[in-house]
């Protein structure tokens, strides 16, 4: 009985204690979450005292803007929607003080990405899952604005360029582009033609990165998609709890979980590529950019710039890879399916680009310098991109130092995002914007009109404008011209397209839905 008596003695003491450590461990979370809002608040306060910022919409205590982010993961909807009352620039709040300046309109982007390039080139610190796929910020895409950055991006481009002029690119194109028609012919019902135009960009741009071909049913491209798939619907597709509060990232929580998962094995992929290219390396058969690369590090064993040689160290070669495989592959893929939905839907542009490819005849054989001969096709992609923007919120930029932006104060490490679809949609820039008109590209005589890349900006503009954009618009030139030469698209009777983008936090992508294509006489 006594002890008894002791053992629950020692339980209510034991629970007390429980409960006075839990209520002050409740205690000091609240202290911590007060405390921290009070201080984003005074310190917003002190800023907002110092500088003129620009204005913004109303924000929740803490969360800020969060949750219109997290109902909706498109970054561009979303500031379009907050932005409305503003005008060309103005300020929201991610969540826990992470702020954005947005900028949406034509000229104030030129001021700052154009007018003051070397103040808006920084990246700096962007939320957690970026710096996880960018180890650290060892890639282009992510690095901040720097010597190291800088060689980087040279080299890439350097590599881009020797192997788009080559005939490897066509040579191959037109090969994987063959494999692709051979499955599309089988099809004999309307399908998605998502997983063809993935073959056939991948297949593209992983040659052209490190040599790799796909079959539609191999377990490696099966899984490659799974973990593309996964990596922007479940990490990509909108704000994660780590993204607003960091520290996060070291608790077991899933999202987190996940995308080191995710990463590990995207990582793991691309080391086994270059190891690969290390043993089979020959410096007079360079294949592919992986091999350019490593042919660039060779002839710069001998430099004693450390700069130099970090920009083109290991970690650095595989991150590069990585860039052309995420910033390479969706936005040629997404560009092409929607091209195919737009073509669909109108039929007399489809009717008019048919004639141009007919008319091509011999040239096909050397497609890869018939952009001339094809300025119908070019003013169909110009206006794909344009409707469509495969980064339609870009990606954002951090100033190097204080500025001013349309008569605000712009302080150091402001985050600045270009709203790229709102410039695109703006109907001070283009007439009737939400129509579908190839023409728009063209004067009477049928000859492409000079791009005005003030309000045509699908590549950004600036020190960090894409390096892609020449291999990005070549491929899509000739797999567009491939494609529309052989098949036919249309909607199966009754079905409306779908033109609302997917809800993905920084891409465009179209929704599933199914398409006839037959295959023309
Ligand atoms: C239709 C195709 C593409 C579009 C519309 C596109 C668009 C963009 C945009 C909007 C940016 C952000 C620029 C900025 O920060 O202001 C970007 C950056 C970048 N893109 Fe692309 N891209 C495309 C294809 C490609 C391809 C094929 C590659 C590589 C093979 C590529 C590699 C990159 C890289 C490395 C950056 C980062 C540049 C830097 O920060 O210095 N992109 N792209």
């Amino acid at each position: 009985m006594l002890g008894k008596v002791h053992i629950s003695q020692e339980l209510s003491v034991h629970t007390g204690t429980m409960h006075l450590l839990g209520l002050l461990g409740l205690l000091n979370v609240k202290t911590v979450l007060v405390g921290g809002a009070v201080f984003l608040l005074v310190m917003s306060l002190l800023q907002r005292k110092k500088y003129k910022l620009p204005p913004g919409p109303p924000q929740l205590p803490i969360l800020g803007n969060y949750l219109e982010f997290k109902n909706d993961g498109r970054f561009y909807a979303v500031f379009d929607k907050l932005g409305k009352a503003f005008g060309d620039i103005f300020t929201v709040n991610l969540g826990f003080g992470n702020k954005m300046v947005v900028l949406k309109s034509a000229n104030i982007v030129h001021e700052a990405m154009v007018e003051k390039k070397e103040i808006f080139a920084g990246r700096g610190a962007m939320s957690w899952k970026y710096e996880l796929f960018s180890g650290g910020y060892k890639d282009i895409v992510l690095t901040d604005y720097g010597p190291v950055w800088r060689l980087q991006r040279q080299m890439a481009l350097k590599a881009f360029r020797t192997y788009v002029s080559s005939d490897k690119l066509e040579t191959f194109t037109k090969s994987a582009f063959d494999d692709m028609a051979a499955l599309i012919e089988k099809e004999t019902k309307p399908f998605d033609i998502d997983a063809h135009i993935r073959l056939l960009v991948f297949n593209v741009v992983c040659r052209m990165a490190f040599g790799q071909c796909y079959k539609m049913d191999q377990p490696e491209f099966i899984w490659l998609k799974f973990i593309v798939d996964e990596t922007m619907h479940e990490v990509f597709g909108g704000l994660i709890p780590s993204d607003v509060i960091t520290t996060l990232k070291h608790l077991p929580i899933p999202s987190s979980l996940l995308a080191k998962r995710l990463q590990k094995n995207l990582i793991r992929f691309h080391e086994v590529q270059l190891a690969e290219h290390k043993k089979t390396f020959n410096s007079d058969d360079v294949r592919d950019v992986m091999d350019h690369l490593l042919l660039l590090k060779k002839e710069l064993t001998n430099e004693s710039d450390d700069n130099v040689k970090e920009s083109l160290s290991d970690t650095r070669i595989l991150y590069i890879m990585l860039d052309i495989f995420f910033a390479g592959t969706s936005t040629t893929s997404d560009t092409l399916k929607w091209m195919i939905l737009y073509v669909a839907a109108h039929p007399k542009v489809q009717e008019q680009l048919h004639k141009e490819l007919d008319d091509l005849g011999k040239d096909f054989d050397n497609l890869r310098h018939c952009k001339s001969k094809l300025p119908y096709c070019e003013a169909v992609q110009r206006e794909v991109l344009r409707m469509r923007p495969p980064a339609p919120a870009g990606l954002p930029h951090q100033t190097l130092r204080d500025t001013k932006l349309g008569g605000y104060d712009i302080p150091k490490g402001t985050l600045v995002s270009v709203n790229i679809w709102a410039i695109h949609h703006d109907p001070n820039n283009w007439e009737s914007p939400e129509v579908f008109k190839p023409e728009r590209f063209l004067d009477n005589d049928g000859s492409l009109k000079e791009v005005d890349n003030k309000i045509w900006l699908p590549f950004s503009s600036g020190k960090r404008k894409c390096i892609g954009e020449g291999i990005a618009r070549v491929n899509l030139m000739m797999i567009s011209a491939l494609f529309f030469r052989q098949f036919k698209v249309s909607f199966p009777p009754g079905q409306e397209p779908d033109f609302e983008p997917a809800k993905i936090e920084l891409t465009c992508t179209p929704k599933p839905q199914k398409i006839l294509v037959q295959k023309r006489k």
